[in-house]
């Protein structure tokens, strides 16, 4: 069988609204077996315009949405342009890109990423491939997450695939379909304390590793209603914001004290998330750099074999697989898988628009 290569950019904005991930990326597929080179790799960072527009547009008017849909489109087709000229990038098969959640309502029926226009493909000009989430919430699936299929394709040498963003979720494969779920918040909350020690996050986790583990609140957050349901099982900031924060300050406790406990509350969580205590956990996402953390999900997890990659993968394993979604939709394949987003069926999701 002939071996097919993809020459793409994947372009990914996450929830910490830290900036735009660009990532360049070749595939070769053979046999329904892929490889992937990261070549260039870069995030830029919002202003703090963007990120105040950004973080108010949930509230936002249907035509003030609209607006910033317009403008949206045209600062991440700017970033893109950079991206591909800084970098001398030429011969594309397309740009992936996933834009960014302004609202995400799947039980009503609706999902909005912006800085998916048609107008992309004329204004970078590039074959786009975007929107990969509406057609799965429109066959009445959750959206989200869309990056295990990536997960079980570009990694499937590693029985846990786990990710340390605003939240943890992990993936894995169980009677021959794949599996997914958040397991508790992360970084959301670890930065709400080290924010009010005047630092953007803990670095290393060594804050958290002076602290002492207060043994009334870890069983209180432990004994939490999130924690105790079966998957599909999803978080958001609501869950933060109304439970876990107002617990945390009903202790009268050191910030120390606070961030050491909701660590060791993390790390107990995901032992408990993994049906199988032994095999390889692949982890990615900034909390992977929490050196305090991963320790701890070491000590419950004995085990385990815990990989954490090089920092291309580390930052980039979710622009690199919206890379890998778009070249699937080219090719026609399914990219959504309904095991974990809970749609009708698996599909061939997003839309592919030609520059002109
Ligand atoms: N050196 C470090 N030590 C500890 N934590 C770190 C370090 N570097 C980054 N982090 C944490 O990682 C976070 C960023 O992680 P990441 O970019 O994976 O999140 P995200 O992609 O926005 O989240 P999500 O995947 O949930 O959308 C930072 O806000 C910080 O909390
Ligand atoms: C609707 C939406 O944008 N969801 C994001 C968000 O950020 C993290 C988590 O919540 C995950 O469900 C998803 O993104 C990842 C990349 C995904 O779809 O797999």
């Amino acid at each position: 069988m002939k071996e097919d290569y993809y020459n793409v950019i994947g372009v990914m904005s996450g929830t910490s609204l830290d900036g735009v991930d660009l990532a360049h990326i070749q595939f070769s597929v053979k046999n329904n077996k892929w490889t992937f080179e990261i070549l260039e790799s870069e995030t830029i960072a919002y202003s703090s315009s963007w990120i105040k527009s950004l973080k108010s547009a949930v509230d936002y008017s249907k035509e003030q949405l609209e607006k910033l849909n317009q403008n949206y489109t045209q600062l991440l087709a700017s970033i893109i342009t950079d991206f591909i000229e800084k970098h001398k990038i030429e011969n594309l098969d397309a740009v992936c890109s996933h834009g960014h959640t302004i609202l995400h309502q799947p039980q009503n029926g609706f999902t909005l990423q912006i800085g998916n226009l048609p107008e992309m493909a004329s204004l970078i000009p590039q074959t786009v491939v975007c929107d990969f989430r509406v057609q799965d919430v429109q066959l009445g699936g959750q959206g989200a997450p869309l990056v295990p299929i990536g997960d079980r394709i570009l990694f499937p040498q590693y029985d846990y695939c786990m990710n340390l963003g605003g939240f943890s979720n992990v993936s894995f494969e169980q009677n021959k379909q794949r599996i997914a779920f958040d397991i508790s918040p992360v970084n959301t909350v670890l930065n709400f304390y080290a924010n009010q020690l005047g630092l953007d996050y803990d670095d290393k986790g060594n804050i958290s590793r002076t602290g002492k583990i207060d043994t009334n609140l870890l069983n209180e957050l432990n004994a939490l209603d999130f924690y105790q349901k079966k998957y599909p099982k999803s978080l958001g900031f609501e869950f933060v914001k109304e439970i876990v924060l107002p617990l945390i300050e009903s202790f009268e406790i050191a910030i120390e004290d606070k961030l050491c406990t909701f660590t060791e509350h993390v790390a107990q969580q995901i032992a408990l998330a993994l049906p199988n205590k032994k095999g390889s956990l692949f982890i990615t996402g900034g909390g992977a750099y929490n050196n305090f953390l991963i320790e701890r999900i070491q000590y419950y997890l004995p085990e385990m074999k815990i990989i954490i990659p090089s920092t291309k993968i580390l930052e980039f394993k979710e622009a690199l697989i919206f890379a890998l979604l778009g070249v699937l939709k080219l090719r026609g394949e399914i990219n959504v898988l309904s095991s974990v987003t809970g749609s009708e069926m698996d599909h061939s999701s997003g839309n592919i628009y030609y520059s002109k």
